[in-house]
């Protein structure tokens, strides 16, 4: 049966690009996904495998990264504009470029408050909670008697682009980590809250506003934390909540260590200075504990899978 080729192109999708710009301790993200695809003069590695035309996807993946540094991330049409121009005006057998991009939206996260003083800054500028994610969630259980409301939240993307370290930990035959004494901390928050409200004689708190200040607190713990590990920060999430809200006895949380990798930018020639990351999204660290009021039992069950 002959056959003839129709429409091709080919390229890297989603390359997870974050440019971070520090200007003093004010520092800016740009959080790129970023699709290339490209497309000309490519019958013979169709028909005959002949790759002389073809340009690796992997050189497209590199390009993003490179192109991060040498013109930065202004905008994303600037940056895919960039990407476009270039792929098709130096390489003869490519025809069209097509250039795809979701950008993720941060906010800074408010911090202005008194917490502040514990390090030592009017204002956090380094900390940053991604738009349009969370998803609330409630769970009400009555047996008659007994009332147990536990509230949460889910995919609250939060970002420390500085004020983060880990080192000083196990070492064994297996171990490659390299100790980081500046490196990205990110994480998706996924928490739940146990209120001490169990009966109809006693008063019921306000769920909104309640809700409205964990979240607050999480945040705030989150942004106001200088990070030796997940770990240590999960524990003052927790504790900020529960020394806050005298509503609340159990906090727990379940926070994926969303890595951000530096990129070697060595072989291009260019130095990267703490400032092109590649957003892995697996696999991933999962750090995850239930903080106490003293005295209080646990009851939030311990896998939150499903919750
Ligand atoms: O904050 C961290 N906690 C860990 O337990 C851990 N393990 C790891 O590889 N990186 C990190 N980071």
């Amino acid at each position: 049966m002959p056959t003839i080729l129709g429409q091709n192109q080919y390229g890297k999708a989603e390359n997870r690009v974050v440019k971070i710009t520090r200007d003093g301790d004010t520092h800016h993200i740009k959080d790129l996904n970023v699709s290339v695809s490209l497309s000309g003069d490519m019958d013979e590695v169709h028909y005959s495998g002949s790759n002389a035309n073809v340009l690796p996807t992997d050189t497209t993946k590199n390009t993003v990264y490179a192109f991060a540094k040498e013109y930065g991330i202004e905008s994303a049409e600037q940056f895919g504009i960039h990407l476009a121009r270039h792929f098709v005006t130096s390489q003869e057998p490519i025809h069209r470029a097509r250039i795809r991009i979701e950008e993720y939206a941060w906010e800074r996260i408010e911090t202005s408050d008194a917490n502040s003083k514990f390090i030592g800054a009017d204002e956090v500028k380094h900390s940053f909670v991604r738009q349009g994610q969370e998803v609330r969630t409630a769970q009400i259980t009555f047996d008659g008697e007994n009332w147990e409301v536990v509230t949460g939240l889910k995919d609250l993307t939060v970002m420390n682009s500085t004020n983060s370290e880990f080192w000083g930990y196990v070492k064994d035959r297996y171990t490659t980590l390299q100790e980081a004494y500046d490196r990205i901390l990110a994480t998706q928050v996924h928490a739940r809250w146990r209120y001490n409200w169990t009966s109809d004689e006693d008063r019921l708190p306000n769920w909104e506003k309640s809700y409205a200040q964990a979240r607050k607190h999480l945040l705030q713990a989150f942004a106001e934390t200088y990070s030796l590990s997940l770990q240590q920060t999960l524990y003052q999430m927790g504790s900020r909540v529960i020394n806050s809200r005298s509503e609340v006895d159990e906090v727990r949380l379940s926070l994926p260590n969303k890595h951000h990798f530096l990129v070697d930018l060595e072989p291009f020639g260019l130095k990267n200075e703490n400032e092109v990351y590649f957003a892995a999204d697996r696999p991933y660290g999962l750090i995850e504990a239930t903080v106490l009021r003293d005295g209080v039992e646990p009851r939030i069950p311990v896998d939150m899978t499903n919750l």
